[in-house]
């Protein structure tokens, strides 16, 4: 991916921004008027005169807009924190469906499904952190000042005002420059987060995979150099942390309070105010350090929210990508499939397809035959949008024109632990318990569920474990239908099964015949038979090792 800044992230969030700026100002304002009024009691006092109404109503008025800008300040921040994570999470899901379970790695090398899960989780909880809670505290604290001045300038002495707003004026420049400091260690830390939180979820995900390969130690190994380097990065971002506290703690306080005691002490000498106001610009000069205070939560909240926000547009731009790169457009209607010299391949390796044309019409059943390798299932993936084709155009029209619908039903049936109608409506979340049925009669499936302990609600183990490989590939086959689409692509429906299912897959085939365009890929003789046309799929070349 190139370093091109993303694109903004937009949540509805504008309003409680808004409002903890709001009440972020009150507070400030409130707090300003009640140290006016105790300074005023003060002069009061030491006056020797009448205390008068004026001390005690800046004190009541001043404390009711602290306290109501405090209590306001979090209730907007906690809802627009609580909007914004359910509208990224929201949006992350939607690219994990459009990506499907067996996403591929990107790229950049991340695995694409664990990194999602990752981002939907912990990454769209630092982002509402940060866009829906911190931003409007961040933004009231940095202006807090100017409120702070403001009130000075009314209340109290224009001249003093105009003292603390220069030395507040050099707050910003320096707190941007520590931000820009720190910003590549941030990003830096979170990617490496990132990328050790999906490995981790995907070596669990292909334990059994890993473990029959032998490559779990090999895995094991990468993990630990991989924490070894979080932990490194973890170190750096906490040294740096430290520098910030330490540098703000000392620098800042310092200079912002010592010029406002100075302020006051020399207004005073010069008679301009008196010494209980005076003594009120102390406090007063405290709430100018409020950005701060703010400083830390940069690096807690802001610094890391925006790098997982960076991570949540990449994520979420590369989902579009994926989903529109082969552009399926509309056909001419005269065919529903049309691929004319498609060249692709995986990755950086080498075309499995090099100038593939096949036309399918529209309600045909086409098998696509070859040798292992020869790029069946990659043919499937370039139909179904999964692919991008490195070349050539990819058509696929519905009946009477417009784009046309596919859906693919991979070679391992992918079934999530739940029951069987909570995996079909994975396809249709509307579908009624009719409608479910009759897909299942379609897949030869119906009887099987009938017998199962709760019927549609019956469970469905990790991965479909209870389910045998023929009932996971028709109930997946069930699924697929559906979803009603206008192209249904196949991929090995009879590859790992038992020869009754497959006897059923291949019946379920022959009535569905003529009722949509489906393209097929297929070792098994009795599939292509069923079929009207078969293919031959060679575009593998010979790869050099
Ligand atoms: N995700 C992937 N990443 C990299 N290479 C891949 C990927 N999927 C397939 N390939 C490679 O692409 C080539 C074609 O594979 P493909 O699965 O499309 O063939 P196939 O004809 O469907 O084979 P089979 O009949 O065994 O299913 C093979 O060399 C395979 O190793």
């Amino acid at each position: 991916m190139s370093g091109a800044a993303p694109a903004r992230l937009e949540l509805p969030v504008r309003g409680h921004v808004m409002a903890a700026v709001a009440c972020g100002w009150l507070s400030a304002a409130g707090l300003c008027l009640t140290y006016l009024g105790i300074g005023g009691l003060v002069d009061a006092v030491t006056g020797g005169g009448a205390i008068g109404w004026r001390p005690p109503a800046l004190m009541a008025a001043g404390i009711v807009l602290a306290v109501a800008g405090v209590l306001g300040q979090g209730r907007a921040g906690g809802a627009g924190e609580a909007v914004a994570e359910t509208a990224v999470r929201a949006r992350i899901h939607a690219a994990i469906l459009a990506r499907g379970p067996l996403g591929e790695p990107r790229p950049d090398g991340e695995p694409v499904t664990g990194s999602l899960a990752s981002l939907a989780t912990d990454g769209a909880a630092k982002v509402a952190a940060w866009r829906g809670g911190f931003l409007g505290e961040l933004v009231a604290a940095v202006t807090t000042p100017l409120v702070v001045v403001a009130v000075v300038a009314v209340v109290v002495d224009p001249a003093a005002a105009a003292v603390l707003l220069a030395v507040v004026a050099a707050v910003p420049v320096v707190i941007g420059g520590f931000q820009r400091m720190f910003r590549a260690s941030t990003s830096a830390y979170q990617a490496q987060s990132r990328r050790l939180a999906a490995q981790f979820l995907e070596s669990i995900q292909g334990l059994r995979l890993l473990t029959l390969l032998g490559a779990a130690e090999r895995r094991s190994r990468l993990l630990a150099e991989e924490s070894e380097r979080h932990r490194r990065a973890t170190m750096r971002l906490l040294a740096g942390n430290q520098l910030v506290l330490l540098v703000t703690d000392v620098a800042f306080y310092g200079a912002l309070i010592g010029a406002g005691t100075a302020v006051a002490l020399v207004r005073h000498a010069e008679g301009a105010i008196p010494l209980g106001t005076a003594l009120a610009l102390v406090p007063i000069s405290l709430l100018l350090t409020e950005p701060i205070s703010v400083a830390g939560g940069f690096f807690y909240i802001a610094m890391a929210g925006r790098a997982a926000q960076r991570q949540v547009v990449r994520a979420l731009a590369g989902a579009g990508e994926r989903r529109a790169v082969p552009p399926p457009g509309a056909g001419d209607g005269e065919a529903a499939v049309e691929l004319a010299g498609v060249v692709a391949g995986h990755g950086d390796g080498p075309a499995v397809l090099d100038g593939i044309d096949l036309r399918v019409g529209h309600g045909e059943m086409v098998a696509l035959a070859g040798p292992s390798g020869a790029g069946k299932s990659t043919l499937l993936s370039v139909l179904a949008g999964e692919l991008a084709p490195r070349a050539g155009t990819v058509r696929l029209s519905a009946r009477g024109g417009g784009p046309a619908r596919t859906v693919l039903v991979p070679q391992r049936a992918w079934l999530f632990t739940g029951t069987v109608a909570g995996n079909l409506r994975l396809a249709d979340p509307d579908a009624d318990e009719e409608r479910m049925w009759s897909v299942l009669r379609e897949a030869h499936l119906a009887e099987e569920v009938e017998a199962m302990p709760g019927g549609l609600d019956a469970r469905v183990g990790e991965e479909g474990l209870t389910l045998s490989g023929g009932q996971a590939q028709r109930l997946a086959l069930a699924r697929a239908l559906l979803v009603d689409a206008d192209v249904l692509l196949l991929d090995e429906p009879t590859g790992h099964i038992d020869a009754r299912s497959e006897r059923l897959v291949i019946d379920t085939l022959r009535r569905l015949r003529g009722t949509r365009t489906i393209v097929v890929a297929t070792h098994s003789e009795a599939v292509m038979e069923v079929a009207d046309r078969v293919v031959e799929v060679a575009g593998v070349r010979e790869v050099a090792r």
